[in-house]
C-alpha cells in the first residue's frame, strides 16, 4: 500500500509529455462523456447553486496581515465578493460565517465584518464554529436556510486570524480580579491584593489541541501516521507535492479565487499567496521532529502551517440566480458530516465521510471527476488514503465487506492543498469549495467531492455538480 502510493505521488510530480498527452486525451474524451453523464437528483426543492466564492490571499502568520484584525480581513472578504459577482448588498438576505479561534471583542464576527463591509443594518448575520470545517459548516446552514424556505440568498464564509489570538490571564489572577471590581471597601480590595502569589502571573495561551484529551493536532497526526505506518519519507513526499502542484496552479493563474487586499501602511496590494515553497528533499529530510521528540515524523514542512485569511460565497436558489442572470458555479447537490473518537481517529475525517456520501449519491469512487481534500497534515492525508484502501479499517470501523479503495490520485488536490496553500482554519472550506467549482471547468469533470477532518473528531463531505454555465474565473 505504501508503495502504491509513492508510485502514485511519483506519477503526479513527474508529468512525462506521455501523461499529458493522455490527460489531453482524457479531458476531451471527458468533455463528450460529460454530455451522458447522470446528474444527481436535487435534495432541497431548491437546486441550490454556489454562484461564486473568494477568499483573500493566505498568509503565513505574523506576516503582511500581521496588525490587522480578523474582521478586516473578513470585511474584504466580504467586499471582494459582492465586486467579484456585481451581486448588490441588498438582494444578501443572511450572513452566516465560521471562525475557530475567536476575537472576543468581535464574537460574532459575521455581523461586525458585515458592518464593516457596509451591509445593511437590516441583515442579519451569525457565526458559527467547526473547527477546520467551520466555513463547510457555514455553507450548509445556508443550504439548510434556502431549503426551508427561510432565505434565497446566502453568504458563507470564514476567517481565522492566528497572527493574534486571545491571550488570558492564568485563572488564578482572573478570579481576583473579578472579584477584585466586586470588592466594597478599600480594606476587601488591599487583602485581595495582597494574596497575589508569582504564579497568578503565568498566562494562558491557546494551543491547537484537543479540549478533551490535551493533545496538540501535530501530536495527534504524527501518532496517526505512525498507527498507518505513513513513514517519514512518504509524508515529505506528499508535502512536496503539494507544494509543487500548488505553485503550478499559482504560476498558471489558476487561484481566480483571490482577491486582492489593501493593507493600511503597506505599498501596493497582497494578491498571492505566500506559503507556497517548493524544496528539495534534501532540505525537507533536514527538519527536525515539530511535535513528538525526537522519533516523531511531522515536521515543519509536511505540516500545515499557521495561516492569516478569510473567504466567503454566495449560494442560492437557481431560480433566484436565473432572476439575477448570474451564472453560477456549481450545484451543491449533498453534504454530510461524520464524528468519532477525538484521540485515536481525531484526524480521519474524511476515511468516513467520502464512504457516507458515496453511497448516499449512489456514486463509485471512479466517478469522482475532482477531489479536494483539507491537508491538514501529510501523515493525515495518507493516514486516510490507507484508511479508505484496508479491508481491515472498511470492515472494523466502517461495517463494510471490505475497503472502501482509493481514489485516483491524477484527481486528488492538483492545485496544491492547505498543505502549501495554507490553513486559515475556518475560512478553508471556501477554498475547497471554489477550487472544486473552477477545476471541474478546467478538468471538464461533472462531479467534486470535498471532504476535511476537524478537532473534535469530526469531519465532512460535500458533493459539488458542476452547473451548465460555469466558468472558470
Ligand atoms: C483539522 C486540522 O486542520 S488540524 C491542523 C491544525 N493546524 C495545526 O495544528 C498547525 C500545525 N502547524 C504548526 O503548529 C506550526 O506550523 C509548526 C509547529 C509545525 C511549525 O512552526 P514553526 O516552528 O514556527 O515553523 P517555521 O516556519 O519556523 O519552520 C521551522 C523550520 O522549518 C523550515 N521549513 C518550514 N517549511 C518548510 C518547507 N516547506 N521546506 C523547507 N523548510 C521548511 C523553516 O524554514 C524553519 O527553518 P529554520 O528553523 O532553519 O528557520
Amino acid at each position: 500500500m505504501a508503495s502504491q502510493i509513492s508510485k502514485s505521488l511519483f506519477k503526479v510530480s513527474h508529468v512525462s509529455s506521455t501523461v499529458k498527452f493522455d490527460t489531453a486525451r482524457r479531458a476531451l474524451s471527458v468533455g463528450a462523456a460529460l454530455q451522458q453523464k447522470k446528474t444527481l437528483p436535487d435534495r432541497t426543492g431548491k437546486n441550490v447553486v454556489l454562484v461564486d466564492g473568494v477568499r483573500t490571499p493566505f498568509l503565513v502568520s505574523f506576516t503582511d496581515y500581521a496588525k490587522m484584525m480578523p474582521h478586516e480581513l473578513a470585511r474584504h472578504s466580504l467586499m471582494g465578493l459582492l465586486q467579484k459577482t456585481g451581486i448588490s448588498k441588498e438582494v444578501i438576505d443572511y450572513i452566516v460565517y465560521g471562525t475557530v479561534i475567536q476575537e472576543v471583542k468581535t464574537s460574532n464576527i459575521g455581523r461586525e465584518a458585515a458592518l464593516a463591509a457596509g451591509f445593511s443594518d437590516r441583515t442579519p448575520s451569525h457565526t458559527v464554529t467547526m473547527a477546520c470545517i467551520s466555513s463547510n459548516q457555514a455553507i450548509t446552514t445556508g443550504v439548510g436556510m434556502i431549503a426551508a424556505g427561510a432565505f434565497d440568498v446566502i453568504v458563507a464564509g470564514g476567517v481565522e486570524f492566528m497572527s493574534d489570538v486571545p491571550i488570558r490571564h492564568s485563572r488564578k489572577m482572573r478570579s481576583l480580579l473579578l472579584r477584585l471590581n466586586r470588592a466594597k471597601t478599600p480594606a476587601q480590595r488591599l487583602s485581595l491584593i495582597a494574596s497575589i502569589r508569582p504564579d497568578f502571573f503565568i498566562p494562558e495561551l491557546p494551543a491547537v489541541a484537543e479540549f478533551s484529551s490535551g493533545e496538540t493536532m501535530g501530536h495527534s497526526a504524527d501518532r496517526l501516521a505512525a498507527a498507518f505506518g505513513a513513514s517519514r519519507q512518504e509524508q515529505d513526499d506528499y508535502a512536496m507535492r503539494s507544494h509543487k502542484l500548488a505553485h503550478e496552479a499559482q504560476q498558471k493563474g489558476y487561484f481566480t479565487d483571490l482577491i486582492p487586499v489593501k493593507v493600511d501602511g503597506k505599498d501596493g496590494v497582497v494578491d498571492k499567496d505566500n506559503g507556497i515553497r517548493v524544496s528539495t528533499p534534501e532540505q525537507l529530510a533536514k527538519l527536525k521532529p515539530a511535535f513528538i521528540k525526537p522519533h516523531g515524523t511531522v515536521t515543519a514542512a509536511n505540516a500545515s502551517f499557521l495561516t492569516d485569511g478569510a473567504s466567503a460565497c454566495v449560494i442560492m436558489a437557481e431560480a433566484k440566480a436565473k432572476e439575477l442572470g448570474l451564472k453560477p458555479k456549481a450545484y451543491v447537490r449533498d453534504f454530510t458530516y461524520v464524528a468519532q473518537d477525538p484521540v485515536d481517529q481525531l484526524l480521519l475525517g474524511p476515511a468516513y465521510g467520502i464512504p457516507k456520501i458515496l453511497d448516499k449519491a449512489g456514486l463509485k469512487l471512479s466517478e469522482i471527476d475532482t477531489w479536494e481534500i483539507h491537508e491538514a497534515f501529510a501523515g493525515q492525508i495518507l493516514s486516510n488514503l490507507k484508511a479508505l484502501d484496508s479491508d481491515w479499517f472498511g470492515q472494523t470501523y466502517l461495517g463494510r465487506q471490505g475497503k472502501v479503495g482509493s481514489p485516483d490520485l491524477d484527481k486528488w488536490n492538483k492545485w496544491g492543498g492547505s498543505l502549501s496553500i495554507g490553513h486559515p482554519f475556518a475560512a478553508t472550506g471556501v477554498r475547497l469549495a471554489m477550487h472544486t467549482a473552477h477545476r471541474l471547468v478546467r478538468e471538464d469533470g461533472r462531479f467534486g467531492l470535498i471532504s476535511a477532518c476537524a478537532a473534535g473528531g469530526q469531519g465532512v463531505a460535500m458533493l459539488l455538480e458542476r452547473h451548465p454555465d460555469a466558468t472558470a474565473n
